[in-house]
């Protein structure tokens, strides 16, 4: 099976909210791909409509080129992380994931393969009721490799996990994307996805904001902004600006200086005698380009209170 996942031109509405809004993207194996948006945006939903639990409105959502009602052996093709909790508190790790191994026809030893890889190897015969958040996720990362799929889903798998953990996830996506695997991973936070996606689809209010890879993202964010360290401001703005420079002053001693590069902000200061003690190209943080995206995207349309609540039960 190819390892992609695709949607086209897919919506999904709740009532009177338009959850999603003809999203289009496709997803590429072999890189993790972070799937961003503020929250509400529409990430849940787009991800459940991929995995068959929720039917859309329109448009279509494709697992290796096949929606998921028409795989053949869905959790030998897809793997997902959608909610940690959802395993019975008496039930063991072990127990849990050789109940689903069985009706799938998967051989034991494949369970403890993936109760090692996710680290559980100590608690596997314990009770889920008695896993930290983090021992929670991993055993839904277990299950979700459980039949050595191609295509990955992982909604906000972070959400609530210690630095190490964190951590742990971050390396194992970039593990699972380096075998070939299409990753898709959801989070409504940039920063949780920093160092780890090599690619991003942005979305707002159910529609697509940007299809990029990280570095293009953080090229176009960073823009010709050349930052000027100097005690000297008033007269390397005046040098600046005629120029031809637009220059602003962001902090004590610090000029951010646009329409000129580094090399001639350089060798007009230096003509015209002006001390100055580094010279450097801006470079957007993932965070900054990103708010930059989203401004305009965040949802307020239905009301604070519920998103608040929403928030609150996360
Ligand atoms: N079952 C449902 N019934 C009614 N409205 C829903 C349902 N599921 C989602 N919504 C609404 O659809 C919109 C998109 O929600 P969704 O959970 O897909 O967003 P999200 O991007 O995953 O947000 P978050 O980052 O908070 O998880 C929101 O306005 C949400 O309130």
């Amino acid at each position: 099976m190819e390892a992609t996942i695709e949607v086209r031109e897919l919506r999904k509405r709740f009532g009177a909210v338009t959850a999603v809004d003809g999203l289009s993207f496709r997803v590429a194996p072999g890189q993790v791909t972070g799937f961003v948006g503020p929250n509400g945006a529409g990430k849940s939903t787009t991800l459940r409509i991929l995995l068959g639990l929720d039917a859309a409105d329109g448009g279509v959502a494709l697992i290796g080129g096949r929606p998921y009602a028409a795989l053949r052996n869905p959790l030998l093709e897809v793997g997902a992380l959608l909610d940690a909790g959802a395993v019975h508190p008496s039930r063991r790790g072990r127990d849990h994931l050789l109940w689903m191994a069985h009706s799938h026809r998967i051989p034991v030893r494949r369970v403890d393969e993936v109760l090692e890889l996710a680290g559980l190897g100590e608690v596997a015969r314990r009770r889920v009721g008695g896993y930290s958040l983090g021992m929670r996720q991993r055993l839904g990362i277990a299950a979700a490799l459980l039949g050595d799929p191609p295509v990955l889903l992982f909604d906000e798998p972070v959400n609530g996990l210690d630095p190490e953990g964190i951590r742990w996830i971050r390396t194992f996506l970039k593990v699972l994307a380096a075998e070939r695997r299409a990753v898709l991973v959801s989070s409504h936070l940039m920063s949780e996805l920093e160092d780890t996606a090599d690619h991003l689809i942005v979305i707002g209010r159910g529609r697509v904001i940007a299809d990029t890879s990280v570095r293009e993202l953080l090229d176009a964010a960073s823009g010709d902004r050349v930052e000027v360290r100097t005690d000297e401001r008033t007269r390397a703005m005046t040098v600046l600006t005629a120029a031809g420079a637009t220059v602003a002053a962001t902090g004590r001693g610090v000029l951010a200086v646009s329409r000129l590069d580094a090399e001639r902000v350089v060798a007009l200061l230096g003509g015209a005698g002006v001390a100055f003690s580094g010279v450097a190209a801006h470079r957007a943080t993932l965070e900054e380009a990103y708010m930059e995206l989203t401004r305009d995207s965040v949802q307020f349309a239905a009301g604070f209170e519920e998103f608040a609540d929403e928030g609150g039960a996360r």
